[in-house]
């Protein structure tokens, strides 16, 4: 083997080393695909001293062995992809894979002898592997995040795919081959050596994944009220702020509606405060429920909530707020303490022109004021409405 390609070898097995406590770190963070992809990462610094010692040990231990162990190390790097995306890693038919590589390699080595066969087998692996990641990562990008780890790890793997089909077709063109000479010619250089940086760059790019996917929880924990799941008073002031903007933009029109649970201390003191807390869960899943797509809904405190609907009809706003009433009434939460039934009050407004977020809540909350005045459990529309 030429000093290049033992180099580059080299290299790819110390950045292998220098790897590991990398990804053990990360191990902590208990994101999905990490611990595949430590595993591939020390697969293939075991393959990689097997390859270098070619000449020195049994051709079966460095030829056979350790491109196995590569196809192993590729299978698992693919499988910490797929569960880091949550989906299944398919064990069974990536093991059956790489094992087949086994008899191919074994094949062209001891019945018929032949260079470019095996580095077309490995190639050919390596360029599947690379394309079922890119596959993977394209179809399951969560679009709500970055783009930039998604679209760069796509991008690698479909440049590593094309040297290595390259550098497979060019073992198929050359006549005479000889392990010096093929080994020698610079394309073959270039391209194995590209090859050895597979492993340490999509492990970095597996990493760029899990930074962004920490630092997107992290964001999320803070714009979320923990008990509910709803928008944190933070998390909803942003969001506000966005829907205001588009609603500007587009001229559109923005509803503002705040309910309230009736009388919840009584709730709390009937059912208790472990009760009190399930009904606000689940009242929260039934406005999910209850909403549409790009609705959004805050906690504001206590037992008040508020939900701001973009794009919508003074008429269709109301028929969504009281189709939220109605089903509050008759929606019955089992807590330890028996079955409690509640009913809310909401205060509904649609944004004047040019009105900011604040005024337009101090109608909505003027005109729960009126209902819960009224009586409760019914909805009030603030007279200063459009239309
Ligand atoms: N279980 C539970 N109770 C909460 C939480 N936050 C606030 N509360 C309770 O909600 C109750 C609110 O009571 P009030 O403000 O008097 O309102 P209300 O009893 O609903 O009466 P009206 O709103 O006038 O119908 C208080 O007893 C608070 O302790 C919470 O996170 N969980």
């Amino acid at each position: 083997m030429t000093s290049a390609v033992s180099v580059a070898l080299a290299t790819t097995w110390l950045l292998g080393l220098l790897m590991l406590p990398l990804l053990g770190s990360l191990l902590r963070s208990g994101m999905p695909g990490v611990w595949e992809w430590l595993i591939a990462n020390v697969v293939l610094i075991v393959a990689l001293p097997l390859l270098l010692l070619r000449g020195h040990i049994s051709d079966f231990i460095s030829i056979v062995i350790a491109n196995a162990l590569v196809a192993l190390a590729g299978v698992t790097l693919y499988a910490g992809f797929a569960r880091f995306l949550h989906r299944p890693a398919r064990w069974p038919l990536l093991l059956f894979c790489a094992a087949m590589t086994v008899p191919a390699l074994a094949y062209w080595r001891y019945v018929v002898d032949s260079i470019p066969m095996r580095v077309v087998v490995s190639t050919g692996f390596t360029a599947a592997i690379c394309i079922a990641i890119a596959i993977l990562v394209a179809r399951n990008r969560n679009m709500g995040r970055a783009r930039y780890p998604y679209v760069a790890t796509i991008g690698v793997t479909v440049m590593f795919a094309t040297c290595q089909a390259a550098r497979g077709i060019y073992f198929t063109t050359l006549s005479h081959v000889s392990d010096a000479l093929t080994f020698d010619a610079t394309v073959n250089v270039v391209l194995l050596c590209v090859g050895a940086a597979i492993m340490p760059v999509l492990l970095m790019c597996g990493m760029m994944m899990v930074h962004d996917a920490l630092l997107f929880n992290a964001r999320d924990a803070v714009n979320r009220d923990f008990l509910t799941g709803a928008l944190s008073r933070e998390g909803f002031a942003s969001v506000a702020r966005a829907l205001l903007t588009a609603a500007d933009r587009s001229r559109s029109s923005l509803a503002c509606l705040i309910v309230d649970l009736d009388h919840f201390k009584s709730i709390n003191d009937t059912f208790g405060h472990g009760g009190g807390d399930k009904v606000l869960r689940e009242f929260v899943e039934l406005v999910r429920s209850t909403l549409r797509a790009g609705d959004a809904l805050g906690r504001m405190g206590g037992e008040e909530f508020v939900i701001l609907m973009p794009d919508i009809a003074l008429d269709h706003a109301r028929s969504l707020a009281e189709r939220l009433r109605n089903a509050a009434m008759r929606h019955a939460v089992v807590t330890d303490n028996g079955t409690c039934t509640y009913s809310l009050s909401g205060g509904l407004a649609i944004r004047l022109p040019g009105e900011t977020m604040s005024q337009l809540t101090m109608r909505a909350d003027r005109a729960l004021y009126q209902a819960k005045v009224a009586g409760r459990n019914m909805l009030c529309v603030d007279d200063a409405n459009p239309g």
